[in-house]
């Protein structure tokens, strides 16, 4: 697979480029707005073709690229989870367990993963022995994320992690939507050690996540309405 993991300074996102190396055909990861031409360079630098513009949740803290791609490059697809999204617009929505196809070689499998938000899917890909998984803001790296809205449920995201991402294998690769101190990957067997939130009690979590007391993400207002229409990405040209 060809594969490159790329990074917002401003919101601290990882946007994730994943290609079939033989119909060159790919598909973009929580790709951020303000990025989109970085990424469509690097897109037709790497000679792939852009089918899919996948979306682990709403995100709150930027406005998605799916919109900014799309006026690019009209034939690509937004894809979002069906699960806990229902009001959220996306060209195609996928629930629990389904797959979608990149070219011949790439599957990406949807688990849905409330918690951060009730629409949280994690996203499942595996390329030859190595099994990697896009947790979105489910599962940071020694971190999770909030649940302080959007529906959050620490007592969700607890058990999302623990029934199904930690029963992959355990060198499975936990690629994350976000990191805030330059880490940019772990490992199932790495998280269930040392993740210092992961690793309590269930009851011990739900203490911690209600006192974690961080300010709301600054763009919330924006971003949120934004991300509902899929980042506004149907709006006719020239409208707001
Ligand atoms: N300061 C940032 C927002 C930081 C933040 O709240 N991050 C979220 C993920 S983006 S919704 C989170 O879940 N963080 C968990 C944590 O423990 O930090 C901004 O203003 O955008
Ligand atoms: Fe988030």
């Amino acid at each position: 697979m060809i594969f490159r993991q790329l990074f917002d300074r401003e919101s601290c996102t990882y946007t994730y480029v994943l290609g079939c190396e033989k119909t060159r055909e790919a598909a973009l990861i929580d790709p951020v707005l303000e990025l989109v031409e970085r990424d469509v360079q690097m897109l037709d630098e790497l000679n792939l073709d852009l089918k899919y513009a996948v979306n682990t949740h709403v995100h709150a803290d930027h406005i998605f690229g799916n919109k900014a791609i799309k006026k690019i490059l009209p034939e690509v697809k937004s894809v979002l989870g069906e699960e806990g999204n229902e009001e959220a617009m996306a060209d195609i929505r996928l629930s629990e367990g389904d797959v979608l196809e990149v070219g011949e070689t790439i599957k990406i499998e949807f688990l849905s993963t409330p918690g951060h938000t009730n629409g949280c899917h994690s996203l499942v890909v595996r390329d030859g022995p190595t099994t990697m998984v896009f947790t979105g803001d489910t599962l940071l790296v020694r971190g999770c994320g909030r649940t302080d809205f959007q529906q959050g449920n620490s007592k969700s995201l607890y058990k999302n992690v623990h029934e199904k991402i930690f029963t992959l294998p355990d060198d499975t690769i936990i690629y994350p939507a976000h990191d805030y101190k330059g880490r940019t990957m772990s490992t199932v067997a790495e998280e269930k050690q040392y993740n210092p939130r992961l690793t309590k009690s269930l009851d011990e979590f739900v203490d911690l996540m209600d006192n974690l007391g961080l300010p709301y993400p600054a763009k919330i207002d924006v971003s949120l309405p934004a991300n509902l229409v899929c980042g506004l990405h149907d709006v006719p040209p020239g409208a707001k």
